[in-house]
């Protein structure tokens, strides 16, 4: 199953420096492990803003919520997610 998933990021201003270092780098370490499962299959930043726009494709609404609550910056996000489903005039033969 396919899911948009937006993700804005608003860490606490007071939050010191090398705790911030230290979130960004295991959510990095996370989002990659994911990507190369292929459960994370894009994962773009929303130009201007502390923000992404990710396609995640995983077995089912579970899995989505086991990943996305695992995230190390979970706490500090704000969250949307929209399940996606193929479009009728889509040219693609696969969801890739
Ligand atoms: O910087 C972000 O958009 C938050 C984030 C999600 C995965 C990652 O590596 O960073």
């Amino acid at each position: 199953m396919l899911f948009h998933v937006e993700m804005v990021v608003k860490l606490p201003p007071d939050m010191p420096t090398e705790q911030v270092a230290d979130i960004k780098a295991r959510e990095k370490a996370y989002s990659q492990e994911l990507q190369r499962q292929g459960k994370w299959r894009h994962l773009w930043r929303v130009a201007g803003s502390y923000a992404n726009v990710s396609i995640f494709d995983v077995n089912d609404n579970d899995e989505l919520q086991e990943i996305i609550s695992g995230l190390p910056l979970f706490p500090y996000m704000d969250i949307q997610v929209k399940p996606l489903c193929r479009h009728p005039s889509s040219i693609r033969e696969d969801d890739s």
